[in-house]
């Protein structure tokens, strides 16, 4: 018998030497279910298994690369060969082989959303139909909804119902739209993310001697994180799985957090019903995390109502409680988390490595980045690049810096189509070289160019952009920062291009865009609060400056000690000593997209465990009182989801500021009172508009900007109490100074200070 065999209990044994035959591995987090896969594979390889009769499908890549690591130190280099990776990557390795059976020419490249959503919007200019119902986002959406049910444009086409429903839906061409584009997709040799797995399924359903031939060579199939699969890749694999029958997944429904992308967690109870004879072991024993954590995460996913039950416990010490951070502000949170990164390395001696921080949307990332920086605490991204690396964020930096210097060329090649303005490459080249040939500056050109470039569409378009550049720089000189950049966000067409697409990426990215602005209203705010002349530099320019020199400092690489960043999605199968899980607020998480069901309710809830169950030694909660969202500051309310955590597992210090917040002890209450009756908030309405406020949901109602006086009285969410000392109207809005009980003389804007009158 395999010597490595006793690191693992007597469950976990029977999940490794029983290779034969169907196993269905359904256990809570940490409690070993990633180590028996990794433990069969090498049981396997050890039994003179070939490697590449072993088919392993992990949720990341970087799982997978773990897994080979592990593989590796227990068998050695046998494992190199493996076919093991994410469902995409596997499949998309078998079509590289057997793509031509289906027309694919090999090489065929695979588009990625962006190429896939300009096609589709080029189809439907072709067709002459209307662009705003027939939407490049919506319809990529649903294009590839139906390619995860797998169901062909002709099966859309020969199906009434579907019909009928698009007619109702007012968009009756969608069917010609699905048609063209995959016409347009094969004729040009590629294939979009959806078809890696659909392609697949046609494949192994059309060519029989194709599936014979890898029934054959996959003795063994296995799978991680079983409960994320859908119904395409469970049905492709249970093709694949129909000569040997030696199939085993592994999953925890109440880790199931991607339902959202077609993720179908009855596939679980479907494995029973298609496998009777399956050898079912449950796993509860925790390895991973102390009693307190294990104990949290138990009590959370409690709340659901839709779960297989299981009793996780673990021998682990009771460790730490958890702590509970409120911070004032987003900035602070971030000041906060990464002062206590800091710290705890020190005392604890221990690596970066050992420390996550966890966030529910990308756009989170930017305070804690910057936060890090400010201590020189390396740190890397997961499945995502830092905040000032990410595409819109550049695109809108790009109207930045031509509002700022109108000859930054690079800036002016970046912005000059877009959004799209029908402005070519051919006629971008031509104001360069006009430029260089004449030596005028190419602000000049641009403001001119029928002149330099000949009359005619092209030159008309060139011109409208040169006067939108200079409107933005004379934004850009006579205004703050923060007033600028909206102005330009708003005008330059990007918020809108990206408010109209409904796509996950497409939210994601209006909320980075969103978090741009929020970055340089902040600037404004702290220059403010900072100066000690009286007309601090709160410019564009500055900010620009400022955030060059930030984003200068480039990520981790991989092999160096950093902190881990992530959201809680690209979290799943990872474990870390401390887990700081950042943005505890309604709103935010539960997201305000998500609370409208019951079902997305328990969701939300799920991604709440998985966050909790990443933790080995400590977890950190914290939530900030206020937050920049949508351009203006807005109170926050703690999330629903720390009043499901007893209150004994919190530190003392965590319990004692609980106590002495009393807007944090109403909440509590009502939060009580709600989850009782357990109804779903309904929808806080459509928040998400361009550069609008939402309104102030909070406790803490700030008095209107008029009625700040002088000699009143003024409380402050973040400064305390103070009395107005002046108030001076300068030509970047009105300002006040006030003195504050504890944080003395501060000058604040006051159409962005919230400040609540106590006393006139
Ligand atoms: N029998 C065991 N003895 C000691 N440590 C173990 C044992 N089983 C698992 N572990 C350790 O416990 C931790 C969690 O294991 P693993 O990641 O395999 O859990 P999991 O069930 O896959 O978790 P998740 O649900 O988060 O994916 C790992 O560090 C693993 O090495
Ligand atoms: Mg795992």
């Amino acid at each position: 018998m395999i010597d490595f065999i006793k690191d693992l209990n007597e469950k976990q044994q029977l999940g490794v030497l029983k290779t034969e035959g169907a196993c269905l591995l359904i256990a809570g987090a940490g409690s070993g279910k990633t180590r028996v896969l990794t433990y069969r594979i090498a049981n396997l390889l050890e039994n003179g298994t070939s490697p590449w009769q072993i088919l392993a499908l992990t949720f990341t890549n970087k799982a997978a690369k773990e897994m080979r690591e592990r593989i590796e130190n227990l068998v050695g280099t046998t494992g190199r060969d493996l076919w093991m990776g994410t469902f995409h990557s596997m499949f998309a390795r078998i079509l590289r082989f057997d793509g031509d059976r289906l027309g694919y020419r090999s090489g065929f490249s695979i588009y990625d959303t962006d190429d896939s959503k300009t096609l589709i919007k080029n189809i439907v200019k072709e067709m002459g139909i209307d662009d705003k119902i027939y939407q490049a986002a919506g319809m990529f959406n649903r294009i590839s909804s139906l390619k995860n049910s797998l169901i062909s444009p002709q099966e859309y086409n020969q199906n009434a119902e579907f019909l009928s429903e698009d007619a109702m839906a007012k968009r009756p061409h969608f069917g010609k739209i699905y048609q063209e584009y995959a016409a347009r997709c094969f004729k040009a040799n590629a294939m979009d993310f959806d078809d890696l797995l659909y392609q697949t399924f046609v494949l192994f359903r059309d060519h029989k001697d194709i599936l014979h031939k890898y029934q054959h060579r996959f003795k063994y199939i296995l799978i991680d994180e079983f409960q994320d699969t859908n119904i395409a890749q469970y049905k492709i694999i249970k093709k694949l799985a129909a000569v040997n029958l030696n199939i085993c997944v592994v999953g925890d429904d109440a880790q199931s957090i991607y339902a959202f992308r077609g993720a179908d967690i009855r596939n679980i109870l479907n494995f029973e019903r298609d496998y009777p004879d399956l050898e079912i072991i449950k796993l509860e024993q925790n390895y991973r995390s102390t009693k307190t954590i294990v104990e949290a995460a138990n009590k959370i996913i409690k709340n659901n109502k839709n779960q297989i039950p299981k009793n996780v416990w673990t021998e682990n010490i009771a460790g730490e409680k958890i702590e509970l951070v409120r911070a004032t502000s987003d900035q602070e949170e971030g000041r906060i988390t990464a002062g206590n990164i800091f710290e705890t390395r020190a005392q604890k001696n221990a690596k970066l490595n050992d420390f996550a921080i966890l966030y529910r949307t990308n756009a989170q990332s930017r305070t804690m980045e910057e936060a890090l920086r400010r201590l020189n605490i390396k740190y890397r991204i997961i499945g995502g690049l830092s905040f000032y690396q990410r595409k819109e964020i550049k695109d809108l930096l790009a109207y930045f810096r031509l509002a700022v210097n109108p000859e930054d060329e690079g800036a002016l090649r970046r912005a000059i189509n877009n959004p799209k303005r029908g402005i070519g490459n051919t006629t971008v080249l031509k104001v360069f070289l006009a430029s260089r040939e004449n030596n005028i500056p190419l602000s000049k050109i641009i403001r001119h160019a029928s002149a330099y470039l000949g009359k005619g569409r092209a030159g008309t378009s060139v011109e409208k952009f040169g006067e939108l550049a200079k409107a933005f720089q004379i934004m850009a000189s006579e205004n703050d920062a923060f007033t600028a950049a909206k102005y330009i966000a708003q005008h330059s067409g990007i918020v809108k291009a990206l408010f109209d697409d409904e796509t996950l990426e497409g939210r994601a990215r209006y909320e980075n865009i969103q978090e741009l602005l929020n970055a340089t209203q902040e600037f404004v705010q702290n220059k403010i609060s900072e100066a000690t002349t009286e007309e601090p530099d709160t410019s564009l320019s500055l900010f620009l400056q400022e955030v060059a020199l930030l984003s200068s400092v480039d990520q981790a690489s991989e092999d160096e000690d950093a902190v881990t960043m992530m959201t809680i999605h690209a979290a799943k199968g990872l474990e870390f000593e401390y887990v700081y899980l950042v943005g505890m607020e309604e709103e935010l998480f539960p997201s305000s997209r998500m609370i409208t069901s019951q079902q997305d309710l328990e969701e939300e809830r799920r991604l709440f465990y998985v966050a909790v169950t990443r933790a080995k030694e400590r977890l950190t909660l914290s939530y900030a009182l206020q937050r920049y969202r949508y351009g203006s500051f807005n109170s926050c309310e703690p999330s629903r989801f720390l009043f499901e955590i007893d209150q004994e597992l919190f530190n003392n210090r965590s319990r004692a500021m609980q106590r002495n917040n009393p807007n944090h002890m109403t909440n509590f209450m009502r939060h009580r009172a709600a989850k009782e009756k357990e109804s779903p908030k309904t929808k806080t309405g459509n928040n998400l508009k361009p550069l609008k406020s939402v309104s102030n949901n909070s406790p803490f109602v700030s008095s209107k900007s008029e009625d700040i006086v002088e000699g009143i009285k003024v409380e402050h969410p973040k400064f305390g109490f103070g009395i107005v000392k002046k108030i001076d109207a300068s030509t970047s809005g009105k300002r006040a100074i006030i003195n504050f009980d504890t944080e003395g003389d501060k000058t604040l804007i006051l159409s962005f200070a919230k400040l609540r009158i106590v006393e006139s």
